[in-house]
């Protein structure tokens, strides 16, 4: 197959989109020096989808003032950015206008809605708004894009903020909208519409998923998701002073490290990309030049090293029966079902006779109603303020060095998985990796 033929996948998040010099330093990017892609994802801009979590929160507590404000500030921060592109009054800040009016007018009809539905009316809404920006942007530096809408294309049931996908339908309906349109299609990130057509979101950071779906209906030969970092690091970057890029890594590799919290790549991403042995090359926007990180079918380096995973903000659930028996296998089936209702994830897991400890993330939302039902049948204690680390590879040399004066209130180990849970207050802010 020649160069020119490889049907490419890209996504840009929301760090790559972040004001109109990034935009513009996207569309260089696409115009000059990387290969043309088949089809792009795009997220919201810089941090839209935490504005519009906190517009929502606003709408939701009717705190009137709180809402108009936050809301201004969504309009200014895409207005400001369509002016600086296109200049005053151009046909894009028109239809910028006309979906900020929709979310207006979305919050007034859905203040009643279960939170789960209002969520994904509001908080979808970002992606809507970059990508408008964004195909403009293509077109007008010669990148021919298509717009295409994400709610057409990817199909979901009406599981509101964690949606699954019709695989058969969205297959199909990629397949067909790419038979007939040449340009690069351009859509959204994080978000589908259930066959009924409502919006859904596929969960936090999600868009990586959503272009690893897009790249498997397309038969793609490669997905690149354009970072802010040059690729896959043995620990994240901003949190560990010495972390190092790992060039090559296995689906299966990258899949435990995600799951344990390397947040460079959401989790669900990989699953679609292994079933059809698509490549997936983690690049940076500000450095394309840069060696990438590929993640494929074969063990890499990344296999052996040890990395390191941090989740912060943990809490601990201890949970016995109440009457001091054994915890059989029918309690801990009764306490897992009941994580699963709360759309929350274990992050940790210890079974022992007597007791079963569970760490989470903290989201009150979902915890405390959590806690109240746990509280009915098991005796359950809760420590909050905990940060998980997590170490694939580990050595006994290198967790010592971890551990050293530091509590340890969970270990957990196997063959090739550390986990230690330590109070937050003795962990510090920028971590080393031991020599
Ligand atoms: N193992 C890791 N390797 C590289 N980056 C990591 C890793 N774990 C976490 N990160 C963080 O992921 C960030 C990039 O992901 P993210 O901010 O979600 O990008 P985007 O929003 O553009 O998709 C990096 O800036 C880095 O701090
Ligand atoms: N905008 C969504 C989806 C996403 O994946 O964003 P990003 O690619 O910027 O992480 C979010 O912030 O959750």
């Amino acid at each position: 197959m020649t160069q020119a033929a490889r049907c490419r996948v890209y996504k840009f998040g929301g760090a790559s989109i972040r004001d109109a010099d990034a935009i513009r330093r996207l569309g260089s990017l696409l115009a000059e020096k990387a290969p043309r892609p088949r089809a792009m994802v795009v997220s919201a801009m810089g941090k839209t989808t935490n504005a519009l979590e906190a517009l929502l929160r606003a709408a939701r507590e009717q705190d009137e003032a709180g809402y108009r404000h936050r809301l201004t500030a969504i309009c200014e921060d895409h207005l400001g950015v369509a002016e600086a592109l296109f200049g005053p009054g151009s046909s894009v800040a028109d239809a910028l206008e006309q979906r900020l009016a929709e979310l207006d007018t979305a919050h007034a009809a859905h203040r009643e809605a279960p939170y789960p539905f209002h969520y994904d009316q509001t908080v979808g809404m970002g992606e809507l708004l970059s990508t408008t920006l964004v195909a403009a942007w293509l077109n007008a530096v010669g990148v021919a894009t298509r717009w295409c809408d994400a709610r057409a294309l990817i199909v979901t049931d009406e599981h509101h903020q964690a949606a699954e996908i019709d695989w058969a339908t969205t297959r199909e309906r990629i397949a067909s909208l790419a038979a007939e349109c040449d340009e690069v299609l351009l859509t959204q990130g994080f978000i589908g519409a259930t066959a009924r057509g409502v919006m859904t979101t596929l969960g936090r950071e999600g868009s990586d998923f959503s272009a690893a779906i897009l790249a498997e209906a397309l038969g793609a030969d490669e997905l690149t998701i354009w970072k802010d970092v040059p690729g896959l690091f043995n620990a994240d970057p901003r949190r560990f002073a010495n972390a190092r890029q790992i060039l090559s890594l296995s689906y299966a590799e990258a899949l435990e490290q995600t799951w344990h919290g390397a947040t460079v790549i959401h989790p669900r991403t990989l699953a679609p990309l292994q079933r059809a042995g698509i490549p997936l090359t983690v690049r940076s926007f500000l450095d394309p030049e840069a060696p990438p990180s590929t993640i494929g079918p074969e063990a890499g380096e990344g296999d052996r090293q040890p990395a390191f995973m941090l989740r912060d903000d943990q809490v601990l659930l201890d949970i016995a029966p109440r009457d001091g028996g054994f915890l059989d296998e029918a309690l801990v089936a009764e306490v897992l079902a009941r994580l699963a209702e709360a759309d929350l994830h274990a992050n940790l897991l210890d079974i022992e006779a007597l007791r079963l400890r569970l760490v989470v993330d903290h989201r009150p939302e979902r915890l405390d109603p959590l806690g109240n039902t746990l509280a009915e049948r098991f005796a359950l204690t809760r420590h909050d303020g905990l940060v998980l680390l997590t170490v694939r590879h580990p050595d006994e040399a290198l967790m010592a060095a971890l551990d050293a004066h530091r509590s340890r209130l969970v270990i957990r180990c196997n063959a090739t998985t550390a986990q230690r849970l330590y109070p937050a207050a003795e962990c510090p802010a920028t971590w080393r990796i031991p020599d």
